[in-house]
């Protein structure tokens, strides 16, 4: 049984203007003299959960806002069908409006006050904030901001969700309560979603794809097929392709610890631990 396929092809295959969100051809980029994309090449289907991986400074930023139309792009090498929004590290949130306000924002082209307070509260009730609807943005933990970004990023119904790095500067147990969160967004919108991340384990966790960005260029992508439920990182078909895309990544891999909870990142049994418990019914 194939948990997993890897593809050694240099960009996703291609797909007609009906299934695909995103495409991108031939694209460039450069700063001055610094060229940072030199001719990249990806299609985005709809529906698709896509992690960009690659060293830093490799151009991953630059391309998501490519995709999110935040810097000028030559004709034809950036084609969208459907909205993008896009969700960074930082909330960005302005502390001078509350939260249902800061959500109701990405509705600008909403005119009625009304309506855009309903669709934000619906927005917040999916990420479980309800009962902060007016609090201020000073007033929230870290993790309870990045979910007020999300709905602000949601709430305008995008096609193509961006996601920068969302969860890199909160702590691991919300960083998981948050991969469930995000995961449960995507299926229920029905969108696609390209996440940015440095987490390797993230991007297997999360992902449909994974795809490795080195010399400004798709260096190679994964296509990932089990189950979300089914991708512990000690299985066999997991582990190598996180050595290969760790490899890719330029970065020597260290063995799964099979003692590792791989939700919690805990240690479930010491080495001197000898009691048995958690080897179940012979
Ligand atoms: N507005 C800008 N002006 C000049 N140089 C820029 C600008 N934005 C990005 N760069 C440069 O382009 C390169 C790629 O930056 P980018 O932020 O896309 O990398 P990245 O892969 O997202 O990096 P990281 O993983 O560290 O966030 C870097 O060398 C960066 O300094």
């Amino acid at each position: 049984m194939a948990f997993l396929k890897t593809s050694p092809t240099t960009a996703a295959p291609s797909a007609d203007a009906s299934t695909y969100v995103a495409r991108v051809r031939d694209h460039h980029r450069a700063f001055g003299r610094h060229q940072v994309l030199r001719g990249i090449d990806l299609d985005i289907r709809h529906g698709e959960f896509v992690a960009l991986l690659g060293r830093s400074g490799c151009g991953k930023s630059t391309l998501l806002r490519s995709l999110a139309r935040l810097d000028p792009t030559p004709p034809g090498e950036v084609e969208l069908h459907g909205r993008t929004a896009v969700a960074f590290q930082e909330p960005r949130l302005l502390p001078w409006r509350d939260v249902r306000e800061n959500v109701a924002l990405a509705l600008l082209n909403t005119p009625e006050k009304g309506v855009r307070h309903e669709r934000a509260e619906q927005t917040l009730a999916e990420v479980s904030l309800t009962e902060k609807l007016h609090a201020w943005p000073l007033q929230l933990s870290g993790g309870q901001a990045q979910r007020v970004s999300l709905a602000r990023a949601l709430v305008s119904n995008p096609r193509l969700l961006l996601l920068d790095e969302p969860f890199s500067a909160l702590d691991a147990l919300t960083r998981i309560e948050m991969h469930q969160l995000v995961i449960e967004l995507w299926r229920h919108h029905s969108m696609a979603v390209l996440i940015v991340t440095h987490d390797v384990d993230e991007a297997l966790a999360l992902a449909d794809r994974l795809v490795v960005l080195d010399e400004g260029r798709v260096a190679r992508t994964w296509e990932i097929t089990s189950p979300r439920s089914d991708r512990n990182p000690a299985k066999p078909e997991i582990a190598t392709a996180r050595a290969e895309i760790l490899s890719a990544l330029g970065v020597q891999p260290t063995p799964p610890n099979p003692n590792r909870d791989p939700i919690t990142g805990e240690l479930r049994n010491r080495p001197d631990d000898r009691s048995g418990n958690d080897r179940g019914a012979a």
